[in-house]
């Protein structure tokens, strides 16, 4: 093999490894779809419990279905008592998504089942990591802020304990809703770097939770989930729509990337932006964030017209920050809340995986160094 005969795909991209029924992107008009629905239906009438049932199960559940569905995810709520202990004494210095990743290491470890890979052990442990993600990250703040960590509470959804367990406060119908729908819009995204990176662990027949560090890990890096508390630090730069025009001028001099916009698929708006975008207004209206969404607005216009002709638009990440920090969370659990919502997305692609052919995944690389090179001996070197 030689360079000129081999074509190196460096992203992997365009690169079909597998079959998934998942989620499906339309990169050129900018669709989503979970499992046949549109991302804008699930957005507006569902809930992240169904979407959750719908993504492990292929589709959507019936009353009785949601409500058994729910009550197992209720159930699997509470974090083992050695593992809160643990959160505690995590130094509050630490990032939350290294202590997310120490903390679901730590479930993992605790589970004496760990290895179980079969079909009813692994639907099982998705569910419970499902459960337990908001409880853990809800822990993690709490513990940051030095403010005592909560129980789950029964009788609330998934995204109103979770904000519970966050803030201490029961939310309100719209607070609910601004989470459900944040939670719906990032629970999967096909082949995303985070979750090819669950799939490559667990090809190996490494544990659930083993993969789910991997893809916490993947999720962590500004070019992935970690871009929106990047957009947030970008629009402390930035400082004022006004500094906008010389903030971008200096950025494109130095070759630098807006961060929440661009991405390896959508080269259209991405419609979960879209979706946010329209939130993100309401709550910059209703409950004065607006500088943030003032200076979103005009990043968005003004680097939209150097880069949108070249296929560069907001992400999922552009927006989501606003409605976040409306809802009582630091930049630095952004990422979190993501993951919070991805878990769902993690596991399914890991259920559907074992299904399809669980094969090892190993790719090739064209190799460019020497052969038969003499050895030197150390005191020769
Ligand atoms: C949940 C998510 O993961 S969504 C993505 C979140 N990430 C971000 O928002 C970070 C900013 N965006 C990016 O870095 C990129 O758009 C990525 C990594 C997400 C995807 O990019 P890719 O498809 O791999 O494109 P690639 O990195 O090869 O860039 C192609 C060209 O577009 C430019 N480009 C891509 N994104 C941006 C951006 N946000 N701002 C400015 N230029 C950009 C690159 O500089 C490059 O230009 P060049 O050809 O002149 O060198
Ligand atoms: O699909 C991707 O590459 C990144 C993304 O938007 C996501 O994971 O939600």
């Amino acid at each position: 093999m030689s360079a000129t005969t081999v074509n190196i795909a460096r992203g992997l991209e365009d690169v079909i490894f597998t079959e998934s029924s998942l989620c499906y992107i339309d990169g050129d008009q900018g669709k989503l779809y979970y499992s046949g629905y549109k991302i804008q239906d699930l957005a507006e009438y569902s809930t992240f419990e169904e979407v959750s049932y719908l993504l492990l199960h292929g589709k959507l559940p019936t009353r009785a279905e949601l409500k058994a569905f729910s009550a197992a995810l209720v159930a699997e709520r509470a974090l083992p008592r050695s593992l809160i202990r643990n959160i505690k004494a995590y130094p509050k210095t630490a990032h939350p998504m290294s202590a997310l990743r120490t903390a679901i290491s730590e479930l993992g470890m605790l589970d004496p089942h760990e290895d179980e890979i079969s079909p009813e052990g692994l639907y099982q442990k998705s569910l419970s990591l499902i459960a337990k993600f908001p409880t853990v990250v809800a822990a993690i703040k709490r513990s940051r802020e030095g403010l005592s960590i909560l129980a789950p509470r029964k009788g609330l959804s998934h995204a109103a304990n979770f904000l519970y367990m966050s803030t201490g406060k029961v939310p309100s119908k719209e607070e609910t809703k601004l989470m459900d729908v944040a939670l719906i819009l990032q629970a999967e995204h096909g082949f995303n770097a985070s979750t090819f990176t669950a799939i490559a662990a667990y090809s190996t027949q490494a544990d659930l939770y083993s993969s789910i560090v991997a893809a916490i890990s993947a999720l962590k890096g500004p070019r992935h989930g970690g871009a929106n508390e990047a957009v947030m630090k970008m629009l402390a730069e930035i400082g004022s729509p006004e500094r906008v025009s010389s903030w971008l001028a200096e950025l494109q001099a130095k070759k630098g990337r807006v961060m929440g916009m661009g991405h390896r698929v959508y080269k259209a708006y991405d419609p979960r932006a879209g979706v946010l975008n329209k939130y993100a207004a309401e709550v910059a209206a209703k409950h004065g964030h607006s500088k943030e969404y003032a200076i979103l607005k005009e990043v968005e216009r003004q680097a939209g017209a150097i880069y949108n002709p070249k296929g560069i638009y907001p992400n999922v990440d552009f927006y989501s920050g606003v409605v976040y920090s409306d809802l009582g969370y630091g930049l630095e659990f952004f990422t979190p809340i993501f993951a919070v919502a991805r878990i769902s997305g993690w596991t399914a692609h890991i259920l559907e995986y074992t299904k399809v052919d669980n094969r090892l995944l190993r790719p090739d690389s064209l190799y460019t160094g020497k052969l038969d090179v003499p050895y030197v001996p150390i005191t020769k070197r």
